[in-house]
């Protein structure tokens, strides 16, 4: 026999269990309404987060996604900073000062480096007569051989023809048997004089990374993972808290920046530290920078310096002063590796309607380079970065390595990925000021990629022969017949970089309007 609706209800066992008890007091009822009332907003906040769970998911779903894919220091930081200038200056503004512990950084690493160099020097000389000994030698026979210049590198995977070890550097201008190495003992007397300043190194190094190491990378580089300028800030504030009040108003760091009041907020303990010595050390730093052993260590790239080094070191006198607010140039040359992937979130104005674009910048040190394939699957667009001025250069995590033959491998690789095949593709061909420099300097790239041949050591012709191998992994891995873009950049050129990024974006968002219509 059927049963009727109310006979099924009256057995319905979730009926029974929220049925009244039969004799219920009124204060009973009172609070089983209560609770009632409460589960039911429980419910209902319940049901509407999930309705903005599913909104978002919708509307994420139409935003745009780009990742900036290249190997370690290939520039897609720099250029994540731009797109930030560009759709988002005022984030940019809020982490301005967090940047000072960059800039520090990068410029206690320069002398330490320099110093240490020196250093080799000293210990390799026997000290009786140390001026007499190398004024009869060639600056290159003290120092001693680089650590990869006994490696091999694979030159079977090679993209390019390499040269088959990083060739030893002799250059015209190398100080020869009449460079007279002078004060010696001035620079024992600066490296004395620096050293509290240089030994704060590890502890700066250890306020960007919050005491993150990461093994493999090389010379033991720095990584930070995304936001760490808030908690930089944050630990620093810390610390300040912990700390007495300074006795008198010249202590504290009172920073004027643009829209805001005299400010004290990201005042750290041991970036104020460092910010003093640096004052102090003002002088000495100069005389170091523009003392003539150095100079000639790095004409004859004996001291091989980091590309931002000269930067600020040329700057010093700006960024040593006491009330030092890093400029947007400096945070555009300051150097810090990116650990993992880092989100940024941007909302672009095209032809009046705002996307939202999502800006996958990821860490491109080889042991990094995992991190990135679970940001391939619902990507719209790539831009590839690779530093087409390393050619002299070799890996930090692999020193057999050349930079622009790691650089076409990993095109090669985001080329062919299945996942990627119909991701819209940006090349950017990038530090060309850089590579103008090298040329203009008389490097020569045959040296290094030795299937250069003798062709002109000049930028056009330089420019062209990479360009076409770039162009040559795209061909060959192109099934989909995907058009790819490419530019020729300086990231560090705010103007010019922000008018390709208008350019690009403009293409990105075609692609991905008429990807859209295809769904
Ligand atoms: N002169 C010049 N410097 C550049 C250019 N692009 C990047 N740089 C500098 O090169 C350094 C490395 O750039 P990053 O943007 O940090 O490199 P990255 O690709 O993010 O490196 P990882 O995070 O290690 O993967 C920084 O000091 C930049 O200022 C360029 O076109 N010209
Ligand atoms: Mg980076």
């Amino acid at each position: 026999m059927m049963r009727t609706s109310s006979i099924r209800s009256q057995d319905d066992p979730l009926s029974l269990a929220i049925r009244p008890p039969p004799e219920e007091s009124d204060t009973d009822r009172h609070i089983r309404l209560q609770h009632e009332a409460e589960a039911r907003r429980i419910s209902e906040q319940i049901d509407e987060e999930l309705r903005f769970e599913r909104e978002k998911l919708k509307k994420s779903k139409s935003d745009v996604k780009l990742l900036l894919l290249g190997q370690a220091e290939s520039g897609k930081s720099t250029l994540q900073k731009q797109f930030q200038l560009m759709y988002s200056p005022a984030s940019l503004e809020s982490e301005r000062m967090s940047w000072r512990t960059v800039v520090y950084f990068n410029v206690v690493r320069s002398i330490k480096k320099i110093l240490t160099t020196l250093e080799a020097w000293d210990d390799i000389d026997d000290g009786s007569d140390s001026q007499s000994t190398l004024e009869r030698q060639e600056l290159g026979d003290y120092l001693p051989p680089r650590a990869s210049s006994s490696a091999t590198p694979s030159i079977h995977s090679s993209q390019i023809g390499v040269a088959l070890s990083p060739p030893s550097p002799t250059s015209p201008t190398s100080p020869t048997a009449s460079s007279p190495i002078r004060g010696s003992t001035a620079i024992s007397d600066l490296r004395r004089r620096l050293l509290p300043l240089t030994n704060t190194e590890p502890q700066l190094a250890d306020r960007l990374s919050g005491g993150v190491s990461v093994s493999g990378s090389g010379k033991g580089e720095v990584y930070v993972r995304s936001g760490w300028q808030a908690r930089t800030i944050q630990k620093g504030q810390k610390l300040l808290r912990r700390q007495p009040k300074p006795s008198s108003p010249v202590d504290e760091l009172t920073i004027e920046r643009p829209g805001t009041a005299l400010s004290v907020i990201d005042a750290d303990p041991l970036v104020d530290d460092v910010a003093r010595m640096l004052e102090q050390s003002r002088e000495d730093i100069r005389t170091l920078w523009e003392n003539q052993v150095v100079r000639a260590l790095m004409t004859s790239r004996k001291l091989k310096l980091d590309e931002w080094s000269e930067f600020f070191l040329n700057d010093i006198s700006r960024i040593s002063a006491r009330n030092y607010v890093p400029s947007t140039d400096d945070i555009l040359h300051a150097r810090i590796q990116t650990m993992g992937v880092a989100e940024h979130i941007f909302d672009v104005d095209i032809h009046g309607k705002t996307v939202t674009w999502h800006l996958f910048d990821v860490g491109g040190a080889r042991g990094q380079r995992h991190s990135w394939v679970p940001y391939f699957d619902d990507a719209n667009a790539i831009i590839f970065v690779s530093p087409i001025s390393a050619f002299d250069q070799y890996l930090e995590e692999d020193p057999r390595t050349n930079r622009i033959d790691d650089s076409l491998q990993l095109f090669t690789q985001i080329c062919s990925n299945q996942l990627l095949k119909r991701v819209h593709l940006v090349l950017f061909l990038n530090k060309t000021d850089i590579l103008r420099k090298k040329l203009e300097r008389g490097l020569s790239v045959s040296k290094y990629i030795l299937s250069y041949g003798d062709r002109p050591n000049e930028y056009e012709s330089v420019v062209q022969y990479f360009r076409a191998h770039f162009l040559q992994v795209h061909r060959r891995n192109n099934e989909n017949r995907r058009v790819l873009y490419t530019h020729l950049t300086n990231v560090v050129d705010t103007k010019a970089t922000q008018s390709i990024i208008g350019n690009v974006r403009d293409s990105i968002f075609r692609g991905y309007l008429q990807s859209a219509a295809l769904v």
